[in-house]
């Protein structure tokens, strides 16, 4: 779609404000609107120079830094809307708060004594101790430590000329901490909507709720609203009653108009058993009727199950956001195929089959099945045979055909969980061990520069930078929804959901997750209730159904 500003879009792009603060509901177009007015500035500041300059010295090229929650829900809107951008992509820096975090580490952690900073997973740290290693949580903390350091902070702060936050809403206290010390003389345009704040009631964030549009207006910001029409479905039809339901009005025109025109429709009593069913049911009709498909469900184990009934079907999909599970499963098959060619040895094989078996389940301690892998007695002696023959093939056979049998391990040792990431590691690392094979001869080579490549993939899985390929089809968590569109989703609510203490209306949280959640279709959206006992949250729904 051509993006053609509206006045109010327009003036946030005409914009120099030191800090302008964009509100604006579900598919106003904050984001796309953003991406103008960065490359509106950056012309501004180019001609500026151009005028200054008169035969000075040249100094570098502006530069605008953009932080978002997902480098990949921003980078989809942006690939959509290349030309906002044109010539002035390369001077955007599209990250997340922890990938930027991370940069930092790697590049001057040694300042703060983290000479060879190891980025460890919650599972990882669950079962190994490490001293340079940085956890997810510590990620920004340790950021912030380096940014006191007088040279770091004075080098960020000589760096962007405009930096846009999107999703401001949802920014923690260690992230607005980190905007504000990078800033420098930077222009900020902070992004948000208050009522798709939805990570305030998560378990450790820190800071999250309205207050931080009043931290905004405190900086001097001046505040821009967006009319409340969605660009994304222009008939308006969809986020009205998106805003209805936030508000719990579930008899308003609105949704009732969204019912009758068939872009909301609400399946209610459906069988818990035959979730899978129902479900690539649907995907399967919205498919064939052209549409691309968000599939949006609160239960990982849903999730993997959908994603066996979509491979039965033959239907191309990815699982989005479930980064530690997936990087463990990468892991674990390159491990398997540094075993067979000798560089690694069997040991790291065990270890890095324990951290994928961890991350596969949920809770506060590893499995007993990861312990013995590590070495703790009590191995069930048919595991033990099937570790042993993996491990004779692996060494039979040599490199070339590690990856397949890497490939086909999670059934050959029969373990339970984590199936479809184990595959979708299996997708990625087969085309990356052959194509490394074919280009280097040298095979120790050839084994270098595949650590290198899979060490840059599970950096942007866990600092979710990578890891969405662009399918029709895509399956989520709820909370994983902010940002993203697709023609038509599929929302998945079952009885046995949980959506944090509140427990009576007016569910303000879980309504503005309810809405973000509703709002991203540009045609059609269906909710199906599985189970006899929806909850309180969603139970008014019921009534809607067909
Ligand atoms: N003026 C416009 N003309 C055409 N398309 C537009 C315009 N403004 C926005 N869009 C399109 O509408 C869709 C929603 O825009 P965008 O994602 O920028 O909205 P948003 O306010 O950031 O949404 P959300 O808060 O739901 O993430 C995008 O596909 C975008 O390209």
């Amino acid at each position: 779609m051509t993006y053609k500003p509206g006045d109010e879009q327009q003036e946030i792009i005409d914009a120099d404000d030191a800090v302008l603060l964009v509100c604006g509901g579900a598919g106003t177009g904050k984001t796309t609107t953003a991406a103008a007015a960065v490359r509106a500035h950056l012309e501004r500041v180019d001609q500026q120079r151009v005028a200054e300059l008169h035969g000075r010295e040249r100094r570098p090229a502006a530069r605008a830094l953009f932080l978002s929650f997902s480098r990949s829900s921003v980078a989809q809107i942006l690939d959509r809307t290349a030309e906002v951008l044109g010539p002035y992509q390369s001077r955007v820096e599209i990250t997340t708060f922890h990938a930027f975090a991370w940069r930092l580490l790697t590049r001057w952690g040694a300042v703060i004594g983290l000479t060879d900073p190891q980025m460890r997973t919650e599972t990882e740290a669950k079962l190994f101790r490490a001293d340079d290693a940085v956890r997810y949580q510590d990620m920004l903390p340790r950021a912030l430590e380096l940014c006191a350091v007088p040279a770091v902070r004075e080098h960020l702060q000589a760096r962007w000329s405009i930096i846009v936050s999107d999703e401001f809403q949802d920014t923690d206290d260690r992230q607005f901490e980190l905007l504000t010390t990078i800033r420098g003389e930077a222009r900020l345009l902070l992004l948000g909507d208050p009522n798709q704040c939805i990570y305030s009631t998560l378990p450790g964030v820190v800071g999250v709720g309205p207050e931080r549009l009043d931290a905004a207006m405190a900086l001097g910001a001046r505040r821009l609203d967006l009319p409340d029409v969605s660009h994304r479905d222009p008939s308006n039809i969809l986020p009205a009653a998106a805003a209805a339901i936030r508000r719990r009005e579930f008899t308003h025109d609105a949704v009732t108009a969204a019912l009758d025109s068939g872009r909301l429709q609400v399946r209610a009593g459906l069988p818990l058993n035959q979730e899978a069913d129902v479900v690539a049911e649907t995907v399967q009709r919205l498919r064939e009727e052209g549409h691309t498909v968000g599939v949006f469900s609160h239960h990982i184990d849903a999730t993997t199950g959908l994603s066996d009934q979509l491979t039965q079907r033959g239907i191309n999909h990815e699982i989005i956001g479930l980064p530690e599970c997936l990087t463990a499963a990468l892991e674990a098959q390159h491990t398997m195929v540094r075993f067979a060619a000798g560089v690694d040895d069997w040991d790291l094989v065990r270890q890095q089959l324990a951290v994928f078996v961890t991350s596969s389940v949920r809770g506060r301690q590893a499995p007993d099945l990861a312990w013995m892998l590590l070495g703790r007695p009590g191995m069930p002696a048919t595991l033990d045979r099937r570790l042993t023959e993996l491990r004779e093939a692996l060494l039979a056979d040599g490199t070339a055909d590690a990856a397949e049998h890497a490939a086909g391990a999670h059934a050959t040792l029969g373990l339970t969980r984590g199936q479809s990431h184990w595959h979708s590691a299996a997708r990625l690392l087969q085309p990356l061990v052959a194509r490394h094979l074919r280009r280097h001869p040298d095979p120790a080579d050839a084994l270098e520069h595949l650590a290198a490549a899979i060490d840059t993939h599970r950096t942007g899985l866990l600092t979710h930078t990578v890891g969405e390929p662009a399918t029709p089809v895509q399956l989520m968590g709820l909370y994983q929804t902010k940002g993203r569109e697709a023609d038509a989703t599929i929302v998945v609510l079952r009885s046995n959901d949980f959506y944090g203490s509140e427990k009576k209306e007016p569910f303000d949280t879980g309504s503005k997750l309810l809405y973000v959640v509703l709002s991203r279709a540009r045609h059609k959206t269906v909710v199906l209730l599985f189970g006899d006992d929806p909850q309180p949250l969603v139970a008014p729904l019921v009534k809607l159904a067909s």
